[in-house]
């Protein structure tokens, strides 16, 4: 099928989709439709949005506007190795890592899914001689921690699926095949802490950078090698591995200990699944559970090609989401997960949705007139409901809610207090949330009222598993690649990062030609 690229306010649906009316929560939101509303996402994870504000009507808009944007068919594309990525030019292959949904792609006679599965296999087989004791360190002491140095994608989303199975390893394994820490930040007192709290002769360090360029990463790297030969490591090199792209310079140095290889067509963003995550998680969780979570991953990238949209829960979530953002006009969404081990979640859906999305001129290059991606932010419940629900429940702005939440917890530590086991007190927070938000509650006091009429969904499965977690990873993915071809932009480029780069080598170098900016540096003592 010839595929079109329309901006979103040339197509027919979207027109009819502004002269919809609003839906009333306090109206449709009913038992029946919390059973009937509610979609398979993959591995177990159900995508419920009987509280979102759309009925029947809507939502067979937004599979008009799905079809007339041709959504799923450029996600077909996608998947067959399209160049996608107009502004850089290049394919968008992060579905591959984690299995095959189309015919081989096959880049300068490289099969690139056999070539992904090899670093794959890679990095589970080197995760294993650390594992048994036949990779040691320069010591000769078996490793017991794993630190990641990258920053942006090369950290966020290895960082937030660690922390999300962490317990859960524990519990299942009896104890952590090896600790992770993470230093991210230039920022000298992240990389201090972390190195204050490790013993460095049993640590092995994964030095990330798909590019090899990032300021903020190579400074670390230089930090830590310092630091370890302070501290008696001859060659800090022998206990780093990198994780890069084959063009990257970082690629060319035969002195660490291993590298793996990711290429151009795997975003940083999208590079969990890549050995940007696999070989941190597959080195601290087990190789087994890296495995899981591109199976459950790979579930939710197979549901995504379903063409209707009541049984395809990333396309139903992107859509409403763009109802919200387009027709509605709301300009953020929160992400809630009533669950502690997602609690680096939502800052990896900051960065997956706001820098796919964030843009005003469509693929080519041309302004757009209408609103694209929304700001995400969020914490867990019920930490976030005593700090900034006050807002969400009377504040002037409507804002979309997406709460994730699970049936049981990972550890199984729990005790009944006052009549109910501590799991329970946290669903029936969840529950009630959801309640409170879409149906307020009048009281004259004005002060004292809840409008109600503020929308949310609810992804749940019974509970956090390596499998779920990747569905859940691969669904906001997915949701966000939807939104990006509907809105007609390029969500895989990110040029709105390079500003502040270019300016910040320009402060280094002590010379800005702007003034001001030259009085903020002076401001700041960097020179
Ligand atoms: O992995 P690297 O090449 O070091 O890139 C790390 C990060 O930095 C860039 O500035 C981009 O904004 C991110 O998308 C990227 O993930």
């Amino acid at each position: 099928m010839e595929l079109k690229y329309n901006n979103l306010d040339r197509t027919k649906a979207y027109k009819k989709l502004k002269k919809t009316k609003p839906v009333s929560l306090k109206k449709v939101l009913t038992s029946e439709r919390v059973k009937e509303y509610v979609v398979d996402a993959g591995a177990g994870l159900r995508y419920n949005y009987a509280a979102k504000a759309v009925d029947d009507k809507i939502i067979e808009l937004l599979s008009q506007l799905a079809v007339e944007q041709q959504l799923v068919e450029k996600y077909r594309a996608l998947l067959s190795g399209d160049v996608i990525n107009t502004g850089e030019k290049r394919k968008v292959l992060h579905h591959l890592q984690r299995g095959q949904l189309a015919e081989d792609v096959v880049h300068e006679g490289v099969n690139l899914r056999e070539f992904y599965v090899e670093q794959h296999k890679k990095a589970a087989v080197f995760a294993e001689k650390v594992h048994n004791g036949e990779i040691k360190s320069q010591s000769g002491k078996k490793f017991d921690t794993v630190v990641q140095i990258g920053i942006g994608g090369s950290d966020l989303g290895p960082r937030a699926l660690y922390y999300a199975l962490e317990q859960y390893v524990m519990v299942k394994k009896g104890a952590l095949p090896l600790k992770a820490y993470f230093i991210s930040n230039v920022d000298p007192d992240d990389a201090a802490l972390v190195l204050s709290q490790i013993n460095v002769d049993t640590s092995l360090f994964v030095l990330v950078s798909k590019s090899g360029t990032t300021q903020e990463t190579l400074a670390n790297a230089e930090l830590v090698s310092s630091y370890l030969k302070e501290k008696g490591i001859a060659q800090p090199k022998k206990q780093m591995l990198v994780v890069t792209s084959k063009t990257s310079p970082l690629a060319k140095d035969p002195d660490y200990l291993e590298s793996f290889f990711i290429d151009d067509f795997i975003g940083g963003r999208y590079s969990a699944t890549s050995p940007v995550g696999g070989v941190i998680l597959s080195l601290s969780l087990g190789p087994d559970v890296f495995s899981d979570i591109l199976d459950g991953a790979h579930q939710a990238d197979r549901l995504a090609l379903e063409s209707n949209i009541r049984k395809n829960a990333a396309l139903l979530d992107a859509m409403i989401g763009l109802y919200e953002r387009n027709v509605l006009n709301y300009p953020v969404t929160a992400i809630l997960p009533y669950s502690q081990a997602l609690h680096r979640f939502p800052a990896h859906l900051q960065q997956l949705d706001m820098e796919s999305n964030g843009k005003s001129v469509n693929r080519y290059g041309e302004p757009i007139s209408y609103s694209t991606g929304p700001v995400i932010f969020g914490e867990p419940g019920t930490n976030g409901q005593h700090s900034f629900y006050q807002l969400l429940h009377q504040g002037t702005d409507i804002i979309p809610l997406q709460f994730i939440g699970f049936e049981k917890s990972q550890s199984g530590f729990d005790m009944e207090i006052d009549g109910s086991s501590s799991q329970e007190k946290l669903n029936a927070n969840l529950a009630a949330q959801i309640i409170a938000f879409a149906k307020g509650r009048e009281n004259n006091d004005r002060n004292k009222n809840f409008a109600g009429e503020r929308p949310s969904s609810l992804l749940t499965a019974e509970q956090l598993t390596p499998s779920v977690l990747g569905a859940l990873l691969a669904h906001y993915e997915n949701k966000v690649m939807f939104q990006g071809f509907a809105w007609n932009i390029n969500s895989f480029d990110q040029e709105g990062v390079q500003l502040g780069k270019i300016l910040t080598k320009t402060v280094l170098s002590k010379n800005p030609d702007d003034k001001v900016l030259d009085s903020y540096a002076k401001l700041l003592k960097v020179y």
